[in-house]
């Protein structure tokens, strides 16, 4: 029988990253809490969560929204985070209590569909410890120097058979998490990057165009666009 998140009876913690404050967005309120059609951000990310995985949910917001949050989503553990986003990972780590399996998901991709988290589960509970989910990238990448005159120069072509685009939620064993958040010096991007520091194996599985992070005003409209006409 093929172990899924729903027969696995596996403990399960989703942690959503919530604590940024969204510059490129450059909304008057933090990125969560920006209105989604008439939910915030953070809430409709909450939603998303498949009830299937079973999970507990630890969502982490800047200080000073931590009462409001707890408010809002009532059925989450909400925590402070810190001034980078690993910082707000570690503690929604320390939050998370015993679970074997731990997913780390932005709060800014509120339309992650329930496919993408299956695929995470299984892929961890099949044996690996570092799982995230990459589509393709579609355009040519090119790798640049600045040059005189202001323009950048062309270094080299970047074969882009080879890349990914990763999104999350990326889901990694307890062991795996911890290992990976042990050395709190220098930063990454994401979770994964930590791990890879560490030695750990990272496996992609599918990710989803849905799965898109709003980032700027741009991906907030195409965003808006799609739950306003569902
Ligand atoms: N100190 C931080 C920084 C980021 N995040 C979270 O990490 C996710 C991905 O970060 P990003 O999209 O870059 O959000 P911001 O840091 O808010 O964006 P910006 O860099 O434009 O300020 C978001 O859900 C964000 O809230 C966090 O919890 N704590
Ligand atoms: C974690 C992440 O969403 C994976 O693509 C991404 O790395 C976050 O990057 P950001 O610069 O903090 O938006």
């Amino acid at each position: 029988m093929t172990t899924t998140p729903e027969n696995s009876g596996a403990d399960v913690c989703v942690i959503i990253p919530a604590a940024g404050s969204g510059t490129r967005l450059g909304e008057p309120v933090p990125k969560a809490f920006v209105d989604l059609c008439g939910r915030s951000i953070i809430e409709r990310c909450v939603d998303n969560v498949p009830e299937s995985l079973g999970a507990s949910i630890v969502v982490v917001v800047p200080a000073d929204m931590v009462a409001r949050t707890r408010f809002l989503l009532p059925e989450v553990t909400v925590v402070a985070g810190g001034a980078h986003r690993a910082d707000s990972v570690r503690a929604g780590i320390a939050a998370a209590g015993a679970a074997e399996v731990i997913l780390v998901h932005d709060a800014a991709r509120p339309l992650t569909p329930a496919s993408v988290f299956t695929c995470v589960v299984d892929a961890v509970l099949a044996g690996h410890p570092a799982v995230v989910p990459g589509i393709p990238v579609v355009d040519t990448l090119k790798q640049v120097t600045p040059d005189d005159g202001g323009l950048e120069r062309v270094s080299r072509t970047v074969d882009r058979d080879q890349l990914r685009a990763v999104q999350t939620p990326q889901g990694f064993t307890r062991d795996a998490l911890l290992r990976a958040h042990a050395d709190d010096s220098g930063l990454a991007t994401d979770d994964a990057g930590l791990a890879e520091r560490c030695g750990i194996d990272v496996h992609i599985v599918p990710g989803d165009p849905l799965a898109m992070k709003i980032t700027t005003p741009w991906d907030l409209r195409i965003v808006r666009s799609i739950v306003g006409r569902r």
